[in-house]
């Protein structure tokens, strides 16, 4: 779909054969990213990888993402925090009066931070909330609608409208609190727990990699994007898991059985056990078709003319790539609305958007989400664990549920999820 919003010539790709013809053969092209407002201010200048342009820095940055910040055995060595928080999680829902309902969107956010604050910051990453109002201000102002980026030569307007003293604001709260915490981390003696700040601040010092991270603001840019990537969408994952599965009690009921039978009466799910569940993991597959949580992706911008199918595709170009219409696509699915874990039995389709670009809840070629062993194991180990420790009802007043989305950067269910946690019998 080929559109121009306000003066900026814009394309849609909503079906996998457009997909399909974009990252096989024009991903080069597809791999600039437009300098948006107020991405631009809250990356420290671009000097993030989610928003950078493509070219040498961004490579570069993104290298340190894939070999010490989100490798997979990077992400297994933050399994301690994440069976910590999620523990954590679960007695709180324990302690709750088993007849009034947990609002679990406001949970699972609550652990996809504390998780991410752990893992980026170091210490316990409770108490918080702080961290949590700033981070949601910089997410929505990320995902807001800012009339400069459809009209650039407008930019000015957002010192009278507003947006601009707001950005300011949110930027030296966010920065304040990098400048506290890097302070804490160069301050503090040689310790075994090792954060990302603690991996950045070492790549800082390193006369090899100083061409790199040569500045406080590119460690806080690279720390920023982890925050604002890796929050949102992984707990909107675990709601819609939640939503669809009490929506389909046949496919609620074997989840469980499979999980309470691979892992027994020890009383949760630890990572180790993940293995073992299969079911589970189609489970999270046909949410992410249904309910990928960046539906439209980052956008990108074309860094020179190219043509796709038939038609002319001039540089410049904005594109989102609607990975929500993809996986309804009914020339790629079969019953496409319908919630059937068993369609990916077999296991060839896989995140990486390797099934003839029918499925890209991480998007896809050059720029494919660094994040997502990090966002997986998040997603599984929460997931597997409220499914074993509780049987969930819909409130009493609720008939069916609703499954309304809401509209930005990310897609959450827009009514907060309520359910009544019970214990097993
Ligand atoms: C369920 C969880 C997640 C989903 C569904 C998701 C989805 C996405 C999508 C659709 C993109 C755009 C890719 C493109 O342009 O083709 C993206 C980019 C990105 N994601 Fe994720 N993400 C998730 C979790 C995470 C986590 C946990 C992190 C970091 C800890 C992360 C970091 C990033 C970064 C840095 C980019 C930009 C990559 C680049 O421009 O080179 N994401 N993600």
């Amino acid at each position: 779909m080929y559109l121009r919003l306000g003066s900026v010539p814009t394309l849609v790709v909503s079906s996998g054969a457009a997909a399909r013809d974009v990252f096989k053969h024009h991903d080069l092209a597809f791999s600039g990213r437009p300098a948006l407002f107020a991405a631009t201010k809250l990356s420290y200048g671009l000097l993030d990888v989610a928003f950078a342009p493509h070219g040498e820095y961004w490579r570069q940055a993104r290298k340190v993402y894939m070999v010490e910040l989100l490798s997979a055995a990077r992400v297994q060595s933050f399994r301690a925090v994440r069976e910590e928080e999620v523990a954590c999680a679960v007695a709180s829902i324990r302690s709750h009066p088993s007849s009034s309902p947990v609002n679990l969107s406001r949970m699972m956010l609550a652990l996809a931070n504390s998780i991410v604050c752990r893992t980026a910051f170091g210490g316990d990453g409770r108490g918080s909330n702080d961290i949590d109002r700033i981070l949601a201000e910089a997410g929505e102002l990320m995902g807001g609608f800012s009339a400069g980026d459809f009209f650039p030569r407008l930019r000015w307007l957002h010192k009278l409208d507003g947006l601009q003293a707001r950005l300011e604001k949110v930027f030296n709260q966010l920065n304040d609190l990098h400048n506290k915490v890097i302070a804490q981390h160069l301050s503090r003696e040689d310790h075994d727990e090792v954060d990302m700040v603690d991996l950045l601040l070492r790549l800082h010092r390193n006369p090899k990699d100083k061409n790199i991270i040569k500045s406080m603001d590119h460690v806080k840019a690279l720390i920023t994007d982890i925050f604002l990537a890796g929050t949102n969408t992984s707990s909107a994952t675990i709601i819609w898991a939640m939503a669809e599965l009490m929506r389909n009690p046949k496919v609620m009921e074997r989840t469980q059985k499979e999980l309470r039978q691979a892992v027994g009466y020890k009383g949760k799910v630890e990572e180790s056990d993940l293995g073992n569940l299969d079911y589970l993991k189609l489970v999270i597959k046909e949410t992410l078709r249904l309910h990928p949580p960046a539906p439209l992706g980052i956008s990108r911008e074309t860094t020179e003319r190219c043509t796709v199918g038939s038609y002319e595709v001039p540089a410049g170009t904005r594109v989102f790539v609607n990975s929500r219409a993809i996986g309804r696509d009914p020339d790629g699915w079969s019953d496409p609305e319908e919630f059937w874990p068993e369609r990916f039995l077999g296991g060839e389709v896989d995140f990486r958007g390797n099934h003839d670009f029918c499925f890209l809840p991480f998007g896809a070629g050059r720029r494919i989400c660094p994040g997502i062993n990090f966002g997986v194991a998040v997603v599984e180990l929460a997931l597997a664990n409220l499914l074993y420790s509780f049987d969930w009802e819909l409130p009493s007043e609720v008939h069916e549920l609703d499954m309304e989305e809401t509209l930005g950067i990310t897609m959450h269910k827009k009514t907060p999820l309520h359910l009544l946690a019970k214990l097993p019998v």
